[in-house]
């Protein structure tokens, strides 16, 4: 079975429900590489005790990074509890990210009941083989 690749970040007032959510989640989340933002990885770290290949803080960039390796290919589901109730420093690079994540068709979950959804199938880990967007249009146009 291939290995797939989860990114998890949660905002702070946020971090208590991605916690309890991955740590009921726990015997999944070892089946996938997991990928996180600064302060949320630490906490994962200590709560689920399984490797977080942990990013920058999202402020410091970490949301931007995410991203990044999303453009990549490398990452194959995003868990992101945003939170809707305050404005952050760095809300245009939490736009980004919900952006690029919804350009390369990546699974968002961005509260709980998704998140619940997303790990209720065995299809994320097993036969998911997740249909990549067609850019030839945008790549070949001519200006
Ligand atoms: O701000 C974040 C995502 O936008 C998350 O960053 P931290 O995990 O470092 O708190």
């Amino acid at each position: 079975m291939i290995r797939k690749n989860i990114a998890l970040v949660a905002h702070d007032n946020k971090k208590k429900e991605l916690i309890e959510w991955s740590k009921q989640h726990r015997d999944s989340m070892e089946n996938f590489d997991i990928y996180a933002t600064g302060t949320t990885g630490r906490l994962l770290e200590q709560e689920l005790k399984l490797p977080i290949r942990m990013l920058h803080s999202g402020p410091l960039g970490g949301d931007q990074q995410i991203g990044s390796l999303i453009s990549e290919g490398k990452i194959d589901a995003l868990v992101f509890f945003w939170d809707p109730m305050e404005p952050l420093p760095h809300d245009q690079d939490i736009k980004a990210l919900l952006r690029i994540a919804t350009v390369w068709n990546i699974p968002i979950a961005c509260n709980r009941s998704t998140a619940d959804l997303l790990f209720s199938t065995p299809v994320l880990l097993r036969d998911y083989e997740r249909l990549k967007p067609d850019f030839s249009e945008y790549e070949n146009r001519k200006l």
